[in-house]
């Protein structure tokens, strides 16, 4: 008695399991057939459609650009986003199982682990799609034994650049903040995040956007490194209540802002990142914010702001700009004042700014997006594909492999799908505007 009603409970368990399963796959393969293949490649003249075709919009839309209606209509625009954005696509998962092959840490060979990295940056890609060495080079980034250390005079915040086995140069951005620690103030408030760097490596990666350096979190002992120092770093490590600490030489270093070995460890943690191998140009950002409350910058005023960045970029580097932006709102960088560039193209250089407040979206970083009204075809295809959960799942299965992780706490997974389902409902709003342009209803 008792086995048969375990047998019918068993069956109607399976075939409860492949009802569900058939039935979501009809879903989304259904409803994105209600959406183009191509997601934005809609009939008409759309703006959107310029990135896909290479060739300029016809329109000469002049609608003046409210900021606060355009980021309103994107908030609203959310409540009616189609559910092939709230789904699951379950084309992410073959590549997420790639990316953690890939990234999943291992033995290597010291020889060529470092050859194997450098020779990886084309143009501005800096590391593969699918490559098992990766992890490879994680790992010897996070283990290699450390023979000189001195301060770099790059940039204006505390880094350190570390010279492993092998001549490899690493730079080491160290943690200052808890993780738990949620950054208020401007958008460009704080100091850079070490966790940031490495999430954002992790999430570069997702969205193909393999235009990072690689990072990896790493611990090190500033007490058991001193005789590495040169003299220059020494001389700003003071030891403080027992600990080694180092406050460094750079715009803002201060004496009285230390970074310490942990008592309990005797270690700092940090981020490691990979120098990125050739020459880097960098240039100012046109939608730099001008860092004043008072002061608008003209990216804020004009309405026809985009259509003059056309006239100066080359429009690989703007769609490249429009990636960063994307990739900027998701970690709420709101500080790339600069872009910078290898080969004439954009690099995602300097990430530690993001993971600052999960309970903030400064949607202006979107501005780029809003006010061009175009993506590249493939970061598009690539979002709809990291739709439904699917972005933060995978990303937290990379961060897992992490020296460091926990990275962030749990609500910062949160707000990036809240900040993905702005990302669509943004592309929504320019397909309605260049669709159906009715001056009085339209916002962007
Ligand atoms: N992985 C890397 N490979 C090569 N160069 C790098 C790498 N990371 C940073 N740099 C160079 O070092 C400079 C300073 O780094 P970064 O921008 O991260 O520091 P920062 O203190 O935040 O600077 P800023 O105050 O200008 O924002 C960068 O502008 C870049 O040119
Ligand atoms: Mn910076």
């Amino acid at each position: 008695m008792i086995k048969t009603s375990f047998y019918n409970i068993l069956i109607l368990l399976c075939l409860s399991l492949v009802v569900y399963y058939s039935l979501n796959v009809y879903f989304i393969n259904n409803l994105q057939s209600t959406v183009p293949q191509d997601g934005i490649n809609m009939a008409g003249h759309n703006a959107l459609q310029y990135a896909i075709e290479g060739t300029p919009p016809t329109s000469n839309n002049t609608q003046p650009t409210k900021p606060r209606s355009v980021q309103n209509a994107i908030m609203r625009k959310v409540m009616m986003l189609k559910l092939v954005y709230r789904n699951k696509n379950p084309k992410y998962i073959a590549i997420k199982q790639n990316l953690i092959s890939s990234f999943l840490p291992k033995p290597y060979n010291l020889s060529s682990v470092w050859k194997v990295a450098n020779s990886w940056p084309k143009v501005n890609e800096v590391f593969p799609a699918k490559d098992k060495s990766i992890g490879a080079v994680i790992s010897a980034m996070g283990t290699e034994p450390i023979h000189r250390i001195k301060n770099s005079r790059r940039g204006t915040q505390l880094k350190l650049v570390l010279e492993l086995t092998g001549s490899q140069f690493v730079l080491f951005k160290p943690s200052w903040y808890a993780r738990e620690e949620v950054i208020n103030g401007t958008v460009y408030s704080g100091k850079d995040r070490h966790n940031s760097e490495i999430i954002s490596f992790h999430l570069a990666a997702i969205l193909n956007l393999r235009h990072t350096p690689i990072v990896a979190g790493r611990r090190i002992s500033l007490r058991s490194n001193l005789e590495h120092a040169d003299d220059d770093l020494r001389q700003t490590m003071p030891v403080i209540n027992n600990q080694q600490c180092a406050y460094g030489v750079c715009h803002y270093c201060k004496k009285e802002e230390t970074v310490c070995d942990d008592p309990t460890t005797g270690t700092l943690e940090g981020a490691v990142l990979l120098t990125i191998p050739g020459k880097i140009s960098k240039y100012r950002s046109p939608w730099q914010r001008t860092y004043k409350d008072q002061l608008k910058a003209e990216w804020e005023k004009n309405d026809n702001y985009c259509a003059l960045i056309r006239k100066q970029l080359h429009f690989d580097v703007l769609l490249d700009l429009i990636d960063a932006a994307i990739f900027d709102f998701l970690i709420q960088n709101g500080d790339r004042h600069h872009y910078e560039t290898r080969e004439n193209r954009v690099l995602l250089l300097d990430n530690g700014k993001g993971f600052g407040n999960p309970f903030v979206d400064h949607l202006d970083i979107l501005a780029p997006l809003y006010q061009c009204c175009f993506i590249r075809r493939t970061t598009w295809e690539r979002l709809l594909i990291f739709s439904g959960g699917a972005l933060t799942e995978t990303l937290e299965e990379l961060n897992k492999l992490d020296l460091l992780y926990p990275l962030v706490i749990k609500e910062h997974y949160t707000a990036l799908e809240r900040r993905l389902l702005y990302i669509y409902s943004t592309v929504e709003l320019c397909k309605d505007k260049f669709e159906n342009y009715h001056p009085e209803s339209v916002y962007l």
